[in-house]
């Protein structure tokens, strides 16, 4: 599917990140530790691994990486 301007809104299921890394379940802390929780953030589809932006990143999209080298990244989904 597709995202409407910063993604906040976007629920799809696209789960790698711009260089091509996985991303980390939003509901583990390995890796990577984080705050981003779907019970710290009910309401920000923070679903499996998918790419979301749950604190409204204006440069959109992104997820914590399975790469212990790094924490997080910005993912590509094509704009609607
Ligand atoms: O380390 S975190 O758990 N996660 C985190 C750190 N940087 N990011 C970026 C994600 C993309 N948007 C900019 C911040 C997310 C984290 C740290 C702090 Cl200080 C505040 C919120 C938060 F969650």
């Amino acid at each position: 599917s597709c995202r409407v301007g910063d993604g906040a809104s976007y629920r799809g299921t696209v789960s790698v990140t711009r260089t091509g890394k996985t991303c980390q379940r939003w509901d583990s802390q390995t890796p990577h530790s984080h705050t981003r929780t779907p019970e710290n953030f009910p309401s920000s589809g923070l679903e499996q691994n998918y790419c979301r932006n749950p604190d409204g990143d204006p440069e959109g999209l992104w997820c914590y990486t399975t790469d212990p080298g790094s924490r997080w990244e910005y993912c590509n989904v094509p704009p609607c």
